[in-house]
């Protein structure tokens, strides 16, 4: 039986984020709407999940010593990553200690470190991934490359949205992607992965959604990635029966493994009706905001029940949708969005503006949401509005 006491009291039901950006922003607003007492924890101040979080706290989320401070500090009955960058292994101390982490702190330790959720992908599971291989030196670098083949690609095995990830298809690049992973990194001590790309159809994420009353599977959203950072989703995506089958076989594989209640966000790269697993999000997906239209319940409203131990009876999939970034670059610590008349002038369509405090090079600020007849005119109308939003800086 799960019981929600009232927030800011003794019986308060009190919920932690690791990670306080624009996907869990929308978690807490979830949890809010069930009276849930939240606590929004990032690297920054005022950090888009804060201003909607009862309180909040400015750490080193990398720094073991300083998680388990606010930890023990707040006792949440819940801690729910939402960003890769933490001491992992410090949470799965604390599981051991008691600490209900979401969806295990397994999961989170496995998926924050691509050797981790590879090896379990490919080698424990037997899942069809790309050809890989690990560097941690140049030299290595150099040998895994000659053993992939061009065309390739390089990612530093920490690091989310594309930061120090090339693509190599000339000899001649083969240095310079080395030299970006280690710039791009974060707390990864040079350790790359080497990847055969995959001349995919098309790419889809799957999300997944394990509950207290089983496994739900969302309908397939489409993207596309520029510099391995998502633009544009949509949702549905068509797909082959078989492809469909094989797509939910991987996830439930995987996120079985991995295991506890939540959204779990399955990329995948299909051709033909060949599937290869790429990565998996043990959290709501940066490409599943275009659910925020196109589902009666939202990865974000998914997680919050699905955390919660509450079941998910039916997810209804609203018709074709799209997503577009709001993506500027500049630099600014108090930007201004303009012409949203414009962006929002045609029916059907929404923003969701995150109200990060700062901007510093390029940065995902918002995005732009519709609703169409088909696919292609959902996708014209998010991308129309995205485009209609003027920043200044
Ligand atoms: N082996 C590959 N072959 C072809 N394309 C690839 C390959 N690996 C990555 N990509 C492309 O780059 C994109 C980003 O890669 P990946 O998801 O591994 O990066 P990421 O930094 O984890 O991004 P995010 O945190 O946004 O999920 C993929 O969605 C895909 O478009
Ligand atoms: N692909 C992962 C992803 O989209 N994560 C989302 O971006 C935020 C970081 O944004 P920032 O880099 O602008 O601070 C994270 O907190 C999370 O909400
Ligand atoms: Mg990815």
């Amino acid at each position: 039986m799960v019981s929600i006491g009232t927030p800011l009291t003794e019986s308060a039901f009190r919920v932690l984020f690791c990670g306080s950006g624009e996907l869990g922003k929308e978690v807490v607003i979830e949890l809010q709407r069930l009276g849930v007492e939240v606590i929004a924890v990032d690297r920054y101040e005022r950090a888009p999940a804060m201003q909607v979080a009862h309180r909040s706290h400015v750490i080193n989320m990398l720094d073991a010593a300083e998680l388990r401070r606010v930890i023990e500090l707040e006792r949440p009955h819940l801690v729910v990553p939402e960003i890769e960058a933490i001491a992992t292994p410090e949470l799965v101390k604390l599981e051991e200690e008691g600490v209900r982490v979401i969806p295990t702190a397994r999961a989170v330790n496995l998926t924050m470190n691509r050797e981790g959720i590879r090896r379990l992908a490919a080698e424990d599971l037997s899942l069809p991934t790309s050809p890989y291989r690990f560097a941690d030196s140049l030299e290595n670098y150099r040998e895994a490359v000659r053993e992939i083949g061009l065309p390739l690609v390089v990612k530093p095995v920490m690091s989310s949205s594309g930061k120090g990830q090339s693509t190599v298809r000339h000899e001649s690049d083969i240095d310079a992607a080395w030299e970006y992973a280690q710039q791009g990194g974060r707390a990864g001590q040079g350790r790359v992965i080497v990847e055969g790309f995959v001349e995919f159809d098309y790419e889809i994420t799957l999300l997944t959604v394990r509950h207290a009353g089983g496994v739900s599977f969302c309908d397939p959203i489409g993207h596309i990635q520029e510099d391995g950072d998502y633009r544009e989703s949509w949702q549905p995506h068509p797909m082959s029966d078989l492809a469909l089958q094989r797509s939910r076989e991987i996830a439930d594989k995987v996120t079985e493994s991995l295991g506890g209640y939540g959204v779990f966000g399955v990329e995948l790269f299909v051709k033909g009706d060949d599937v290869y697993f790429s990565e998996v999000s043990p959290r709501p997906h940066d490409t599943g905001l275009v659910t925020l239209v196109s589902q009666d319940l939202s990865e974000f409203a998914l997680h919050a029940r699905a955390i919660l131990g509450l079941p998910v009876a039916a997810i209804r999939q609203q018709g074709p949708s799209a997503s577009a970034v709001v993506l500027p670059t500049g630099e600014s610590r108090a930007p201004v969005f303009h012409r949203l008349e414009e962006a929002l002038a045609a029916p059907d369509t929404q923003i969701r503006l995150f109200g990060k405090p700062d901007i510093a090079g390029r940065r995902r600020m918002g995005v732009a949401l519709a609703k169409g007849e088909d696919i292609d005119s959902a996708r014209e109308q998010a991308r129309k509005s995205a485009a209609a939003i003027k920043v200044s800086f």
